[in-house]
């Protein structure tokens, strides 16, 4: 199953920087074990916000789930699901 996911980061003002940057390359680390995988299939910045649209490819809304819960970075973020089926007049044989 392909899910539309944009992913909005919040940390607070205060956070301490070093605790930042270890959540950023935590967070940095997984996502790319994930998009080698297989499961994360697209990342993308949003111009001129600290915000992503990603495409991952998981086998159930539960998995989904549980993937987005362990980001390092998910306590901070507003997440925005859309489930993506094909559309009638696509031209792609598959879903990539
Ligand atoms: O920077 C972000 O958009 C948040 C998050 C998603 C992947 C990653 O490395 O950080």
């Amino acid at each position: 199953m392909l899910f539309h996911v944009k992913m909005t980061v919040n940390l607070p003002l205060d956070m301490d920087p070093a605790k930042a940057a270890t959540l950023k390359a935590d967070e940095k680390e997984l996502a790319q074990r994930l998009q080698r995988e297989g499961s994360w299939r697209h990342l993308w910045r949003i111009a001129g916000h600290y915000a992503n649209y990603s495409v991952f490819d998981l086998p159930s809304v539960e998995a989904l789930h549980d993937t987005l819960m362990q980001l390092p970075l998910f306590p901070y973020m507003d997440i925005e699901i859309d489930g993506l089926c094909r559309h009638p007049s696509s031209i792609h044989s598959d879903d990539r």
